[in-house]
């Protein structure tokens, strides 16, 4: 087990910057390991490193698992001291983990539903619907979303969910952000009066989680004992699955009806989730009615989400929308700067500006790419400079320089499938068709600069709205399903050498 272990810790400290190896992979360790099934448990000591590490390595250590196990491999993630599952002799174990000490902190308010199920990555998509499903892994995206430097969460932390490492003082304003940082610093300063609900829509990776987290914590820093909450919606759905499951619906709705702050991100993955969507609209009517605020988070306007009740939708409305754009180059200068000074480098305006000109849609990329930048420069001893981003970077460059072409993805997505290529603008709907040409889709998003209705027009004239389906589809399959996820790296891989 020990010597299996040692392996993973061997790659991963050669792939990840000496930082995030040391915070998020050093603390992890192995707890079962049955060979024979391939099957390994992987605990976390806390839920903020059981969280990161299922949202952020799962799809790595599961790849590291297949490899070292010799085949497809089960990888779960679990707290330290939950009862191991992956030895063959342990034939059946708890469904869940005990609810967390920090629960009991709550004393005489209701428990907080349990959120840290053991996480199984299996090669199954979660349900459109969401009708009880016993083995549906729980595969939210995680509480988590951007890498915290630490250390021991205070209680309230815990209790929360809240990053204490995303707050104001380290989210960079400019013109794309500055009326949603406005409205979120009101709505920290007199939470339940101002704007309720405060609705944060823009596309991915723009900064709305980071956004409500520092409302969050801005409440926090004033009043410790506020029953503020921060929820991903995956984690929401999963949760009123397992009130379901556990008739415990009664415990589920006080505890949300509780909340001073109920802050839920990425609304949008309610959709078709009736029942999720009436126990949503039930807190919401609660909250707002009793002045507790609510923070939305969204990848669209309200209007714009689909498969969402519209009396959702217009109560989702009646408080104050704001968007969060793409920032200009600029303010993506002034993150790189600011990033890179949180990780203790000095970068030049040069190296910055050089990074910020090559990647303009988000910042999630735009740290990616710095990222990549400082291990490069740190793994072979040279100075940040432009020539070192160059070289770094040059898989990203060649990428957004157009050397990928639509064309080019039909005919590798095709050959890997082993279907014709003519498909991909066919009319025809059968599985196996259908899917590589959503994954084709995916992949025209990510690696071309076309837009959506430019893909559609190139994939037989279809409607952008059917790109947009299959490119949030994929995206959201291959973090539950590793299998695609394997093949998307190897096309990733294919279309860029
Ligand atoms: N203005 C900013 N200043 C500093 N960091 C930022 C800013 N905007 C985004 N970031 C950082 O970019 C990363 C992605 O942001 P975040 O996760 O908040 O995006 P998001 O809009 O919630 O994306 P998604 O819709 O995919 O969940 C985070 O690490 C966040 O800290």
């Amino acid at each position: 087990m020990q010597a299996f272990w040692d392996e993973c810790l061997r790659r991963l400290e050669e792939e990840l910057p000496p930082q995030q190896f040391k915070t998020w992979i050093k603390p992890l360790s192995v707890q079962a390991l049955d060979t024979d099934n391939r099957r390994v448990e992987i605990a976390a000591p806390n839920r903020v490193k059981l969280d990161w590490a299922r949202s952020q390595f799962a799809g790595r250590l599961s790849e590291l698992a297949n490899e070292l196990l010799a085949g497809p491999a089960e990888v779960r993630f679990v707290l330290a001291g939950a009862t191991p599952r992956a030895s063959s002799s342990v034939a059946s174990a708890p469904a869940t983990q005990p609810a967390p000490a920090a629960v009991a902190a709550l004393a005489n308010r209701p428990a907080a539903p349990e959120v840290a199920a053991p996480v199984v990555i299996t090669r199954r998509a979660a349900p459109d619907d969401d009708l009880p499903d016993p083995d549906l892994p729980d595969t939210s995206p995680g509480s988590l979303p951007a890498p915290p430097e630490h250390h021991d969460l205070s209680p309230a932390h815990e209790r929360s969910r809240l990053n204490p490492d995303l707050i104001f003082d380290n989210l960079v304003t400019g013109k794309a952000n500055q009326l949603a940082r406005a409205a979120a610093a009101q709505v920290a300063e007199n939470p339940g009066v101002s704007y309720n609900p405060l609705f944060l829509y823009g596309s991915t990776g723009l900064g709305k989680t980071h956004l409500i987290h520092a409302i969050g914590n801005a409440v926090l820093a004033n009043s410790p004992g506020a029953r503020v909450r921060y929820v991903h919606a995956n984690q929401y759905a999963n949760d009123v699955v397992k009130a379901y499951q556990r008739k415990s619906f009664d415990e589920f709705k006080a505890y949300y009806q509780s909340l001073d702050m109920l802050l839920i991100d990425d609304i949008q993955f309610l959709a078709n989730k009736t029942r999720t969507q009436e126990e949503f609209f039930y807190a919401f009517e609660a909250l707002v009615a009793a002045r507790k605020q609510i923070i939305i988070t969204s990848d669209t306007y309200p209007k714009e989400l689909t498969n969402i009740e519209d009396r959702l939708k217009s109560r989702f409305e009646s408080g104050l929308t704001v968007a969060i754009e793409p920032p200009e180059l600029e303010m993506r200068v002034a993150i790189l700067i600011k990033k890179a000074d949180l990780e203790g480098v000095d970068i030049s305006e040069e190296v910055a500006f050089f990074i910020a000109k090559h990647l303009r849609s988000n910042v999630r990329e735009l740290e990616g790419a710095l990222r990549k930048v400082l291990a490069y420069s740190s793994f072979h001893g040279r100075q940040v400079t432009v020539e070192v981003a160059k070289e770094a970077l040059r898989d990203l460059l060649a990428v957004r320089s157009g050397q990928i072409t639509v064309e080019n993805i039909q005919k590798t997505v095709a050959d890997y499938y082993k279907i014709k290529v003519a498909d991909m603008y066919s009319k025809r709907r059968p599985t196996n068709i259908a899917k590589p040409r959503q994954i084709a889709m995916y992949l025209a998003k990510e690696l071309t600069q076309k837009s959506l209705p430019e893909i559609g027009e190139l994939f037989g004239g279809r409607d952008h709205t059917t790109v947009l389906h299959a490119v949030r589809k994929i995206a959201n399959d291959r973090q539950n399903d590793t299998e695609l996820n394997h093949a998307l790296h190897v096309l990733e891989q294919t279309l860029k050498s």
